[in-house]
């Protein structure tokens, strides 16, 4: 005999345990606060109107199939409040996490407003007549019920993220869809084994399959409709936040202010944010998409917020950088770099000292006009976004990527490993540094902060990043001397020195050197990237919680790079791992690499 219990332990709580267990790496603070949110708001709205329609004989259940009743209803079904709940949350957070949040906001202002206003019509119509309609007795009063329950919700939830929804629509039917469809076939077997029974007097006795009453689909798939719609207008918020970070400018954290911060978020309409902000987000994303298949990659592993800031922080390393690699002209190179570092002196002119970072964002004086006239499209955006996360950025680690651009300009020869690691201090350690102080002040606990490890783990972090320069300098001898005529090769390695920095620097023919020789100054350099990576790593369990797998993954699927240069009999022009070998790679190092460093 089949119990409410049963039905419990064999169909549902397994399913959240996988879901658990697949979701795990991404359920930060706020995503757990966001389920834990749903789940309490279901308990206290379903639980009178549930046990209203047990009393008045919507649905009964036999008392051999259930362990207690308190009011009409069964614990169970209480159970299942909280179950439903988690079950469409954990799969919503799969199937909606990848994209970032400001590029689904309408800023279009009369397709915001229709988007917006029919549906709460709609919801405010069927609300009425569900309620005229949901006459005890009548074979109109399960429908009605559902109506007059959850429409009013649906108006209040549509207001604010409706459009956000719209705009998400495919991932986010995926997610109503997928469980109502598993909790219809669950319902159905409980039905055919008595585990509670539908009247045939309050429902409409149309069967969508065998022994399932419309009723009970409907059901299924206006609650998740409604859970789905929840986490969205979560999302639009912490999106609005995240992106608007002047006009809302608290840390996530569970208290009072950021929850009145957050209401804000939601009930703001998107139109009426700069959409600039947003445009300049996303070419910063195209240019990560364009430059970048690993970090691309690795970008979709962490949170919306930390994945949003690194983005920011990617575009203006690769554009200022490309910004003096593609320019042939040496003069013209020095202007660009004194217009980047003149930008940076504007934006870290209130800092008293090279580790100074403010607590909120505030307005900085930049003096746009004279970048207007001499940067593209692109490279103003990539500096304008920066712009609004750069308070909590310290400004040393731009300087000394702007050292690293003028060892470019020089073309200064690396004599030996000490110069070679100098280098890649300037262009990459400065880079892992300020990947930290995004990561925590992006994390989702406000009172995370490194305290006695400081020192400790921003060493490290300056050392993964010499890591990953590098690997990029072992895979790229090829494309270095071929396109920028540059050689990052520690002269100390070679057997002919001038003829060799000839062929690279002058000619532009590293070909000639053969592969033999352009393979063993690879290795030797991945050599060296080996045992800094093992001297690094330990220092990711210093790092919050919630991008510990995310930060391993990130450098993981990057190193990927050394396997394929190992793996190729020949040495390789940019070599790179295939898509799906990185996915792999990443969610390995995601799911079970890392647990040395949560467990
Ligand atoms: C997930 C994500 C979006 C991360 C972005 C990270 C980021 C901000 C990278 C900046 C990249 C950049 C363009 C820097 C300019 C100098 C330069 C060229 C550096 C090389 C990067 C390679 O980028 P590239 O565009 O050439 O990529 P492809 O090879 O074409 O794929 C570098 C190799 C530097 C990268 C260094 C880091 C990302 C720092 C890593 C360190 C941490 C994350 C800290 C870890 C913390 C501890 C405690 C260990």
């Amino acid at each position: 005999m089949l119990t409410y219990l049963d039905v419990h332990l064999m169909y549902t709580l397994p399913v959240i345990g996988a879901l658990a267990l697949i979701s795990w790496p991404f359920l930060t603070r706020s995503e757990i606060f966001k389920i834990a949110l749903i789940c309490g708001i279901s308990i206290v709205y379903t639980t009178p109107w549930d046990n209203y329609v047990v009393w008045k004989g919507g649905w009964t259940y036999p008392e051999d199939r259930v362990l207690a009743f308190i009011g009409y209803v069964p614990v169970e079904e209480y159970m299942f409040f909280v179950i439903q709940s988690t079950m469409t949350s954990l799969w919503a957070l799969l199937c909606v996490r990848w994209s970032t949040p400001c590029l689904n906001f309408n800023y279009d202002r009369s397709t915001y407003l229709l988007i917006r206003w029919i549906p709460i019509a709609g919801f405010g119509v069927l609300a009425v007549v569900g309620y005229e309609i949901a006459v005890p007795g009548h074979h109109t009063f399960y429908t009605g019920c559902v109506l007059w329950w959850m429409c009013p919700v649906l108006m209040f939830m549509w207001y604010g993220g409706g459009n956000f929804f719209v705009k998400k629509i495919v991932s986010a039917t995926a997610a109503v869809i997928l469980p109502s469809l598993y909790l219809c076939w669950v319902d159905q077997l409980a039905l055919k084994n008595n585990v509670w029974h539908i009247n045939k007097l309050t429902s409409y006795n149309v069967f969508v399959a065998e022994d399932l009453p419309y009723e009970e689909a409907f059901f299924f798939f206006v609650v998740n409709f409604t859970i789905v719609l929840a986490g969205a207008c979560f999302d639009k918020a912490r999106g609005i936040m995240e992106t608007y970070t002047s006009e809302y400018p608290l840390r996530f954290a569970i208290n009072g202010p950021y929850i009145n911060q957050m209401l804000r978020a939601f009930i703001v309409s998107e139109y009426l944010m700069p959409s600039v902000v947003t445009e300049d987000i996303q070419k910063s994303i195209n240019v990560l998409n364009v430059a970048s298949k690993s970090f691309t990659t690795a970008s979709f592993l962490f949170q919306a917020g930390i994945r949003l800031d690194l983005i920011i922080l990617y575009a203006f390393c690769r554009v200022t950088d490309d910004m003096i690699d593609n320019e042939p002209d040496i003069n013209k190179k020095k202007i660009k770099l004194q217009l980047t570092e003149k930008f940076i002196n504007e934006l870290f002119a209130d800092r008293k000292s090279d580790y100074d970072v403010k607590k909120k964002s505030h307005t900085v004086n930049i003096n746009w006009a004279q970048y207007e006239t001499k940067l593209t499209d692109v490279e103003m955006s990539s500096f304008r976004a920066l712009t609004r996360i750069a308070f909590y950025l310290p400004r040393k680690p731009f300087y000394e990527l702007l050292a690293g651009y003028q060892w470019d300009i020089d073309g200064r020869l690396f004599r030996n490993e000490a110069d070679l690691m100098e280098y890649c201090n300037y262009v990459a350690g400065s880079v892992g540094v300020l990947c930290v102080y995004i990561m925590m002040y992006r994390c989702d606990d406000d009172k995370f902060d490194l305290l006695e490890s400081y020192d400790y783990v921003i060493d490290k972090a300056q050392q993964m990043g010499r890591v990953l320069q590098l690997v990029n300098i072992a895979r790229d001898i090829v494309t270095d001397s071929k396109t920028l005529g540059r050689c990052y090769i520690p002269t100390e390695y070679m057997d002919d020195k001038q003829e060799e920095i000839r062929i690279l620097c002058d000619e532009k023919n590293p070909r000639s050197l053969g592969d033999k020789k352009l393979k063993k100054y690879s290795k030797r350099m991945i050599q060296l990237a080996d045992q800094y990576q093992s001297e690094s790593v330990d220092a990711i369990k210093c790092l919050p919680n919630e991008v510990r797998g995310s930060v391993l993954a990130a450098t993981e699927i990057y190193r990927g790079n050394i396997s394929a240069i190992k793996t190729s009999p020949t040495y390789p022009t940019r070599a790179a791992l295939p898509r799906l070998h990185k996915i792999f790679l990443g969610l390995y190092s995601l799911y079970i690499k890392s647990n040395r460093f949560i467990l």
